[in-house]
């Protein structure tokens, strides 16, 4: 049987092993909608009891007419055991309307596209539409299957070969499951840890109270999707994810990027017609309109802050607030090896410092279990953005991801033991052992009450991170023009952060000076 009509993208024929199926009538272009169709009969999914499912099916088939009726029973059958001839056709040919939809249809040509464990399409019901669309995700060349995804999780072979034996009575035949066994561990390892991130992300509490480790796991699914070659939902679902951890800690620049990219690569799925996609526009637009925008401000920035002019590398490790992968130590000109202060395992970010009230096993360790002690040296590097003095002195920072926040003075002297001549927007603050504390109004920043744990250096937090530079540090004391680069270099406070080690905590280090 081979039915052809010249305005569609595909036909229908017969394909080996697989009954009917769809064929790319010529080259689909990803993005482009195959198909937009209407149910020929609605179906209750199982939250509801057998007998109300069979009653539901023998109403919608009654009320067919007669050409409807012979498309419905030429359906094919897999389940010929059934109690009547009609629910063997729906259990075999229901598509649902939506992932975790209570309902779901038969379809006159939907229906009879088959299943394969990396498709090549995706089918998504349209509320507004009433339809059944079906978009190709990627490109799809003339003569090549049509494909969609059947069950409702991407698991390992065996997993998939049990669930569609069990729930659609076939052995799937497609190129995945077709892999020679080697090559499909790799695959199927992939997959196992693409479903373990999954689960975990999809933990509220984590998300909420272990933020930064839940970007990463999307950041690692998003990755380890696109060696899989994986373009589904999972894609848009993941940055959808990532929009909602970034959104719940006030950080609207990266929550604009990631409703950005989520309702790009939902367009590509379902249409721009599709409500998802609508919704996901607004989001785009001003993320602020979610409802857990404001819980917390851990995060915060404004959609100004996206950085512009970056490489897609650097742009992706501000995106994902990923440590970027300096080397701890670079080599000075007489050997010694000195702190690279770039590096974030010694010079960590806000976002990586640890927060006062958690205990962090990463800067903190215990002899005896009970009293902790910091395990290593670390200190904040942040340039002065805003200095503002009313009870106690206030430092707005940007620290080397541009997450801009305050130190306020706890001090004796409530920031007045810093000289006025010694603060400048544009000079960098230097904080020995700080971590996040939540201030009174919910801000969270750095309260500081150690003068001697603070120091203001003269110099941008760029020319800073030149000046620990094996090639600036050369010029620095060769060249003309640095020469308050070599003052600064005589420092001992600065060659005391130079020297900071890595590992290991024997003292705490002070600042000589202010
Ligand atoms: C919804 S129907 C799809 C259309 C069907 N091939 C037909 O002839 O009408 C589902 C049935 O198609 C077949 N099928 C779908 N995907 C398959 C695959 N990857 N490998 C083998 N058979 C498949 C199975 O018989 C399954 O029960």
């Amino acid at each position: 049987m081979s039915t052809k009509n010249p305005e569609k993208l595909y036909t229908i024929k017969e394909i080996p092993y697989k009954g009917l199926g769809f064929i790319a009538a010529r080259k689909i272009n990803k993005g482009e909608r195959i198909l937009s169709e209407a149910p020929l009969i609605r179906v209750p999914r199982s939250t509801v009891s057998k007998t109300q499912v069979q009653k539901s099916i023998s109403r919608g088939v009654a009320a067919l007419s007669e050409d409807e009726r012979q498309s419905f029973f030429a359906l094919h059958n897999a389940f010929k055991d059934k109690e009547t001839r009609e629910l063997g056709i729906v259990h075999t040919n229901a598509l649902p309307f939506g992932s975790n939809a209570s309902a779901g249809g038969i379809f006159v040509e939907a229906s009879r596209i088959n299943h394969a464990c990396l498709q090549n399409s995706q089918n998504t019901w349209n509320e507004d539409l009433q339809q059944l669309t079906i978009h190709a995700f990627r490109e799809i060349e003339e003569g090549e299957e049509i494909t969609i995804f059947y069950l409702h999780n991407r698991t390992n072979y065996s997993a998939r070969r049990q669930a569609l034996q069990q729930r659609f009575r076939f052995t799937c035949s497609c190129q995945l499951c077709s892999m020679p066994p080697p090559q499909r561990a790799v695959s199927d390892a992939k997959l196992d840890e693409i479903q373990r991130l999954d689960e975990s992300i999809g933990d509220g509490a984590r998300m909420i109270f272990s933020s930064l480790n839940a970007l990463h796991d999307v950041h690692k699914l998003l990755q380890l999707c696109e060696e899989e070659g994986l373009e589904d939902a999972s894609v848009p679902r993941a940055y959808y994810d990532a929009f909602q951890i970034a959104i719940y800690n006030g950080d609207e620049a990266r929550a604009r990027v990631f409703a950005d990219r989520a309702r790009t690569s939902r367009a590509i799925l379902e249409g721009r017609d599709s409500p998802t996609v609508r919704k996901m526009n607004d989001l785009a637009r001003d993320p602020t309109k979610h409802s857990s925008y404001g819980s917390s401000s851990r995060w915060r920035t404004s959609t100004e802050d996206i950085p512009s002019g970056l490489p897609s590398e650097g742009f992706d490790t501000w995106l994902w607030k990923e440590k970027n992968k300096t080397p701890s130590r670079n080599q000075t000109i007489g050997g010694t090896p000195y702190a690279n202060l770039r590096n974030d395992a010694t010079f960590p970010s806000f976002d990586a410092l640890p927060e006062e009230n958690g205990l962090d096993l990463r800067f903190f360790e215990s002899d005896d279990g009970y009293s902790y002690h910091p395990r290593k040296h670390w200190c904040f590097l942040a340039e002065i953005v805003g200095i503002e003095m009313f009870m106690r002195l206030r430092l707005d920072i940007e620290d080397k991801t541009k997450q801009k926040t305050s130190v306020l003075f706890y001090t004796e002297d409530r920031g007045r033991e810093l000289r006025p001549s010694t603060l400048k927007e544009g000079y960098t603050v230097a904080i020995i052992y700080p971590e996040q504390h939540g201030f009174l109004d919910m801000t969270v920043g750095i309260r500081h009450e150690n003068r001697s744990l603070l120091k203001v250096l003269p110099v941008t937090l760029n020319n800073l991170f030149k000046l620990s530079d094996k090639t600036c540090q050369t010029l620095a004391w060769n060249e003309k023009g640095h020469k308050a680069d070599c003052k600064l270099l005589k420092d001992p406070d600065l060659r005391m952060l130079l020297l900071l080690e890595e590992e290991g905590f024997d003292q705490p280090h002070h600042f000589s000076a202010l």
